[in-house]
């Protein structure tokens, strides 16, 4: 009975990747800083013992070079090493399809950073065919910042708030009531037509409640719009040799529902772990259970909260024995990252770093896998555990996952 489970972290980056320079996050390391910044805070070390059982630390120290401090750590007994990035670019598309077994080897399209930064005819376009009267921000901008700013005016006017990071991302704020939610979604798909041909890897729509720019909060019915992968991932394999697919949270949003043969949506990291978990009880033979932790990159990497990082990373380990209790003979049990978000590094946006390979199976002892060259390496993993052909990217290290 081979099953596979993801707890994709979305944004736990553990040290600079060798190109770093090219992306200006030289230094950055995401798991290592918001340890610093917790203890600088509170005076005591974060308690990590669950992930530093399964290698989280080890893989952190080796990848980044710089102390993890944290309280109550453990001796690895799982298989861990950290990957870097084939992909171009540093975002959650190319993260997941690379790990998946896709690098995105090409370059997608980016706006400029200038106001306003889209451009005219593509604006007007839009405005045309989603019979608004026009748009708000037109810039760069961090979606809650952009709130405060500018959502009484959206309120007022109508007007959605369209902006963007140096991710290939168009995003579109809207008041979920006084815009509508189904109208939002609407003009997200209009734009996701129009942007294809600009290479936009995603459209994000971005619904909000409250009444003031004092208390305006996102919801979770955020969805994105991704084109689709360039070519067929390790889901589209499994789910094509008749396996099931299981999205939890934003996977199926970012593999453009493809190869997905089942859906949950779960608002918050332990609503997230708490379906994943409940998955993991009937989910049959042949299943990949896929889930996105997306808070730890939307609520704390992205918003420079480091303490906040720091306690939700304490939160999932915590929770770590539920699921591990749950893990059959032959599951394995992989915690990965997407890209890095570093909350002490300058801006909002995501950080160019090694990502976590951590696996695990009942009984294992202590495995180092290294360095891996591509995040490929969990795709072909994947293939090998589920006895699929052979990916084109990625050096599978299934036969390492041995019980002792
Ligand atoms: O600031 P918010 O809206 O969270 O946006 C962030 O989320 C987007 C998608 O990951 C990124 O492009 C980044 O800008
Ligand atoms: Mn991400
Ligand atoms: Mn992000």
């Amino acid at each position: 009975m081979a099953r596979a489970i993801i707890l994709m972290a979305d944004s736990l980056g553990v040290g600079a990747a060798p190109d770093a320079d090219k992306f200006g996050d030289v230094g950055a390391n995401t798991l290592a800083h918001l340890l610093k910044a917790y203890k600088e805070e509170k005076g005591e070390a974060l308690a990590l013992p669950n992930l530093s059982k399964l290698g989280l630390i080890d893989a952190c120290e080796a990848a980044g070079g710089e102390p993890c401090l944290i309280s109550q750590r453990q001796q690895s007994t799982g298989a861990w090493g950290y990957a870097k990035e084939l992909s171009s670019g540093k975002d959650t598309p190319s993260g997941h399809w690379e790990m998946a077994g896709v690098p995105v080897l090409f370059d997608w399209g980016y706006f400029p950073n200038t106001q306003p930064c889209f451009p005219k005819e593509f604006i007007d376009e839009l405005c045309k065919r989603a019979d608004i009267p026009g748009i708000l921000g037109n810039c760069y901008g961090s979606g809650t910042v952009i709130l405060e700013q500018l959502g009484e005016e959206h309120v007022k006017t109508g007007m959605p708030i369209c902006y963007t990071s140096v991710d290939s991302v168009f995003q579109i704020a809207a008041h979920e009531q006084s815009f509508g939610l189904e109208k939002l979604y609407q003009v997200c798909e209009i734009a996701r037509a129009l942007l294809d041909e600009m290479n936009i890897g995603r459209v994000i729509a971005r619904p909000f409640i409250g009444t003031s720019s004092a208390d305006f909060i996102r919801t979770g019915n955020r969805r994105d719009y991704s084109v689709l992968p360039p070519a067929p991932t390790v889901l589209d394999k499994l789910a094509n040799n008749g396996g099931e697919v299981i999205s939890i949270g934003k996977i199926a949003d970012i593999y453009a529902h493809q190869g997905i043969t089942q859906k949950h949506k779960a608002p918050g990291l332990m609503n997230l772990l708490n379906k994943t978990t409940e998955v993991m009880d009937s989910a049959p033979d042949n299943s990949l259970i896929f889930t996105n932790l997306v808070d730890f990159d939307e609520k704390f990497g992205h918003r420079r909260n480091a303490v906040g990082y720091a306690q939700a990373l304490a939160e999932f380990d915590a929770f770590l024995p539920t699921v591990l209790g749950k893990l059959q003979d032959d599951d394995i049990l992989i915690i990965t990252a997407d890209h890095g978000c570093d909350p002490t590094a300058p801006g909002t946006d995501h950080t160019r770093e090694y990502v976590p390979v951590l696996a695990y199976r009942n009984g294992m002892n202590n495995t180092p896998l290294g360095e891996r060259n591509s995040f490929a390496d969990i795709g072909q993993t994947l293939a090998q555990w589920f006895n699929l052909e052979a990916l084109e990217y990625g050096d599978g290290f299934a036969d390492k996952l041995v019980t002792a």
